[in-house]
């Protein structure tokens, strides 16, 4: 009997037990790095000539890992393969398919140490932040293989019985389905959509994002060592450019399920709804763009509060997340007293190597993303006033200050464009309807905040905050899952709430069967 679904407690590095563990595996880690990795097509191992090679956010010198890269020839035939063991996977009980969930989740819950070090090394996340992504990939395993279950028994109990008629409704998989994952949570997000897909009887090709494909290829192993047959999963990191349109558009391929930038994903969706010669189906696209997240203070609020969860959201893992508050609407009354608190507190995070236990902000993913982000520093020098940091911070690897600018007017490019870095715009309202106003008015809709004691605000929050994941009185980012379902409105995707209880049915079709007596 299974138990019910709890979320994975985090680990505490302030005990010498854990700190020493943790210490352990970043040596065995070390050990490991600038290993070659092929690709897993059919269960089989495919070298290539062509490389990714991954390096290491704190000190870019260091390889990760050399990788292995599918071109088009090698994307079809992961195609190929996930189409031939479709059959075989799909006909496998969904006790069992759960069962392979599960194994994996204790395999990882074991080895969580190793997964944290990787995640170090590979995606430049502190301890703290690396334990929460690591936590998250053993809760959507857990949660992915309980919904399952729940899955099958509700397709039993929710009809309407007639008398003389057996009726059943089973939720039966699409087909092959193309996982596409972003860089940022390389090992929860990763292993959240490909197991949803496959915990659901689907097949798989997944492309990992470029910049951390050694994380995926380890958690694919330990799918496999947990009892995922051979061809279920194939393992494919490539090019977008390369490979992308050619996997998207295969007429193969049933669903797409992608989480990355809005500008990818609009295209994305453009080829999708395409249907090729030879294609049987509307093909599914399930999108999880960007975020613009804004947390609004009223003058009533617990200040101190407020300003503590706006600078954890906006400069956790360097703001690198969906659901960063990179803008805060401030009340006229209480606006320079929050932005002071705010101001502080960034002044005093520490910035370093995400290796240095001191470290509270660590590097951004790449080069690319650190002059991105630079060029966003300029142009928020010409949209305000830089309250906190504004430029590079020294050390090795792509270090950046917290940084604040305030008194951005709500149509600035800083207000609008999401920065995915450490940039904080912080706007101010006239009233709480203002500030409503204009959180509301970005693109995006995935999550907000606000903080207010007076229930007459809540209410109106409620209702009116356009966002996938409203919180209140408390920090923008940090779903759990299960007890978060997460997912944005309007460019932010397609709706869905991964880690909720909907987001299986994403992945599957509904079957009606009624027998005559
Ligand atoms: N809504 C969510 O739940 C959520 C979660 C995490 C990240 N994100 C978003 O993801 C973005 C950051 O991630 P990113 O930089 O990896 O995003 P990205 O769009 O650059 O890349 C995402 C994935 O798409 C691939 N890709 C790029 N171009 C492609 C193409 N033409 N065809 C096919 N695949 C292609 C990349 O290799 C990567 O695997 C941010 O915008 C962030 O807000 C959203
Ligand atoms: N689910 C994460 C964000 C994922 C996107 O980057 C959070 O709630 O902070």
């Amino acid at each position: 009997m299974q138990q019910p679904y709890r979320p994975e407690p985090l680990t505490d590095y302030n005990g010498d037990q854990q700190v020493e563990a943790l210490g352990s595996a970043l040596s065995a880690v070390a050990a490991c790095l600038g290993e070659s990795y092929p690709l897993r097509i059919g269960g089989t191992d495919v070298w290539t000539d062509e490389r990714i090679v991954s390096r290491q956010p704190c000190d870019p010198d260091v390889i990760i890992g050399s990788v292995s890269k599918a071109d088009a020839a090698l994307a079809e035939r992961a195609i190929a393969a996930a189409h031939a063991a479709f059959p075989m996977w799909a006909s496998v009980a969904p006790e069992e398919r759960a069962a392979v969930l599960f194994k994996a989740a204790a395999l990882l819950r074991q080895r969580k140490h190793i997964y944290n070090a990787w995640l170090m090394v590979e995606a430049g996340k502190t301890r703290s932040e690396a334990d929460a992504d690591t936590a998250e990939a053993i809760d959507f395993l857990e949660y992915y293989g309980r919904q399952m279950l729940e899955l099958t028994r509700r397709g039993e109990e929710q009809l309407v019985h007639i008398d003389g008629e057996l009726n059943e409704l089973t939720y039966i998989p699409l087909g092959v389905g193309v996982v596409i994952s972003p860089w940022n949570f390389p090992l929860a997000i990763m292993a959240g959509m490909t197991t949803a897909a496959l915990v659901t009887g689907n097949t798989v090709v997944l492309k990992p994002a470029s910049a951390t494909p050694v994380i995926a290829y380890h958690f694919v192993k330990l799918l496999e060592e947990a009892g995922l047959p051979a061809g279920a999963v194939q393992y494919v990191p490539g090019s977008g450019a390369d490979i992308g349109d050619l996997l998207v558009q295969h007429p193969l391929v049933r669903f797409v399920s992608f989480t990355g930038s809005k500008e990818v994903g609009v295209r994305m969706s453009r080829l999708v709804a395409q249907v090729a010669p030879g294609q049987h189906w509307l093909k599914r696209f399930i999108g999880e763009l960007g975020g613009k997240d804004a947390i609004i203070v009223l003058p009533d609020a617990d200040l101190d509060a407020a300003a503590k969860a706006i600078v954890a959201s906006a400069f956790g893992y360097s703001g690198q997340k969906c659901s960063a508050c990179s803008r805060a609407i401030l009340h006229k009354d209480c606006y320079d007293e929050v932005l002071e608190r705010c101001v502080q507190l960034a002044n005093r995070l520490q910035v370093g190597s995400a290796l240095d236990a001191a470290t509270q902000v660590g590097p951004v993913i790449n080069e690319a993303a650190y002059r991105k982000i630079l060029k966003y520093f300029d142009i928020a020098k010409q949209e305000g006033r830089i309250a906190a940091g504004g430029g590079a911070a020294p050390g090795r690897g792509y270090l950046l200050q917290p940084t604040i600018v305030e008194g951005v007017n709500p149509e600035a490019v800083i207000m609008q464009e999401e920065v995915f870095g450490p940039l904080l715009a912080v706007c101010k309202a006239d009233d709480a309807e203002h500030a409503l106003k204009i959180a509301n008015d970005t693109e995006f809709g995935l999550t907000g905040s606000i903080f207010t004691r007076d229930r007459k605000a809540i209410a109106k929050a409620k209702r009116d905050f356009h966002v996938g994941n409203l919180y209140i009185n408390r920090k923008c980012t940090g779903a759990v899952v299960g007890a978060h379902p997460f997912g944005g409105f309007n460019m932010s995707g397609t709706d869905s709430k991964a880690g909720g209880p909907d987001y299986l049915l994403l992945f599957t079709q509904p079957k009606l069967i009624a027998e005559l007596l």
